[in-house]
């Protein structure tokens, strides 16, 4: 029954994973053996067996063997909760406007570009295959208006093996520029309102609407930025708050992740605790645009569902591991602001960007840890490499510490 079988080197017999449970934020299993079944998901993990009663209880053979190597191990692949794909051409540029100005002068022009195919054919390809590298296995995008590309997205993310969720940006209202824009009679249900400023109420009720009877995930942005939660207020004097536009357009769901939530109330988390709702934390994104700094640990203590994002372009960086360093960088900021604030610690860091994610995108009952039925979603870690990016010690554990194997991935 099983195709394939991780484990350790025959000679030390170590075969190491590592992951998070919901009972604890780093977990490291060692000398485990892990078989998979021919539809990919986990059939086994067994500790300290001998390959031959294994073989015999699971049917495979030798060939099936996949050994790993001494300075090897296994993570699960992380989940991007929010990533612009339209925007990867510009990545590392133009951070030097606040989001309204941001989104008007540079990102705006570019997502209009989106029409042309063969354009969007190069960039979509760089991205799928450049947050791949980087050990992106699961990535919820944001397209554009466009619903050919937004397909074409797909189309890649299959081909090249990453799983993807692909929103097709809506949106009605747009001044700065106003061909980037669509009427309501065009749009496909894809449930992605940009956000409540390029919005209207009657387009954002119109896609609560497709979401509830469909059942579909739902992505936006919240509360990223001071300026922009002033103009929500404006723009929609009849609701509490920024989280009451999407509440009262029924855009909260189990299955809804909003990006940002810089500047949530504790009554808007615990709205997003009742309904089930998730918020996409993108430090890199935060700082970069100045918008704001997310304190992750009141959003947990609200036991809301949260994961890790890029958030490319407004964040410089496709990369996860940056998403992750980022994370502790804005906890740590936080702490020298307080000195009673909780700073994350790097193992809970790991499963945001892992477990976190999937919870967040409610995929975790088929991603997230090792777990048996779930997907064999792996990267395969070698912390010892030619030429690679850190030096090892004579002596020294090779999982001495988080922050030293997950900059190997690299
Ligand atoms: O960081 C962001 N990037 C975007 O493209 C966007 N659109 C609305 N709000 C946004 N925030
Ligand atoms: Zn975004």
């Amino acid at each position: 029954m099983c195709k394939t079988l991780c484990h350790g080197s025959r000679n030390n017999k170590m075969g190491t994973f590592v992951h998070s449970t919901s009972g604890a934020a780093v977990e490291i299993l060692q000398n485990c053996v892990l078989g998979v079944d021919d539809q990919g998901k986990i059939a086994f993990i067994e500790n300290d067996r001998d390959e031959e009663s294994l073989s015999k209880l699971w049917g495979f053979g030798a060939s099936d063997i996949k050994q790993l190597g001494q300075h090897e191990f296994l993570m699960p692949g992380m989940v991007d909760t929010h990533i612009h794909a339209s925007q990867y051409s510009y990545t590392g540029t133009a951070l030097d406007l606040p989001l309204l100005e941001w989104l008007n002068t540079y990102t705006f022009p570019v997502e209009a570009k989106y029409k042309d195919l063969e354009f969007a054919n190069n960039v979509y390809t760089k991205v799928v295959r450049r947050t791949l590298k980087n050990g992106t296995t699961t990535a919820c995008y944001f397209a554009t208006i466009h619903t050919d590309a937004s397909l074409l997205l797909g189309e890649l993310a299959d081909k090249f093996g990453q799983r993807a969720l692909v929103g097709k940006v809506c949106m009605d209202c747009n001044s700065a520029v106003p061909q980037y824009k669509e009427s309501s009679s065009e749009f496909k249900p894809v449930v992605t309102p940009r956000f409540a400023p390029s919005c209207s109420s009657s387009l954002l009720s119109e896609l609560g609407e497709i979401a509830n009877n469909n059942k579909l995930h739902i992505q936006s942005h919240i509360s990223e930025n001071k300026g922009e939660v002033e103009l929500v207020k404006t723009l929609f004097p009849g609701c509490k708050s920024y989280t009451d536009v999407y509440l009262k357009h029924k855009l909260l769901t189990d299955r809804t992740v909003m990006a940002h939530g810089c500047h949530l109330t504790d009554e808007e988390l615990e709205i997003f605790h009742e309904t089930g709702s998730a918020i996409s934390h993108c430090p890199n994104s935060n700082i970069s645009i100045c918008s704001g700094m997310l304190n992750v640990r009141n959003v947990l203590n609200h036991k809301v569902k949260l994961g890790l994002g890029t958030d490319v372009a407004a964040g410089y960086s496709p990369s996860m591991l940056d998403a992750m360093r980022r994370t502790l960088d804005t906890s740590k900021a936080l702490t020298i602001q307080d000195p009673q604030h909780k700073t994350l610690s790097f193992e809970e860091v790991f499963r945001l960007a892992t477990l976190g994610g999937s919870e967040a995108l409610s995929l975790d009952d088929q991603i997230g840890n090792f777990v048996v039925g779930k997907d064999f979603d792996a990267l395969r870690v070698n912390v010892c490499v030619p030429e690679g990016p850190i030096d090892l010690f004579p002596g020294e554990a090779v999982f001495c510490s988080m922050t030293c194997y997950t900059s190997k991935i690299i």
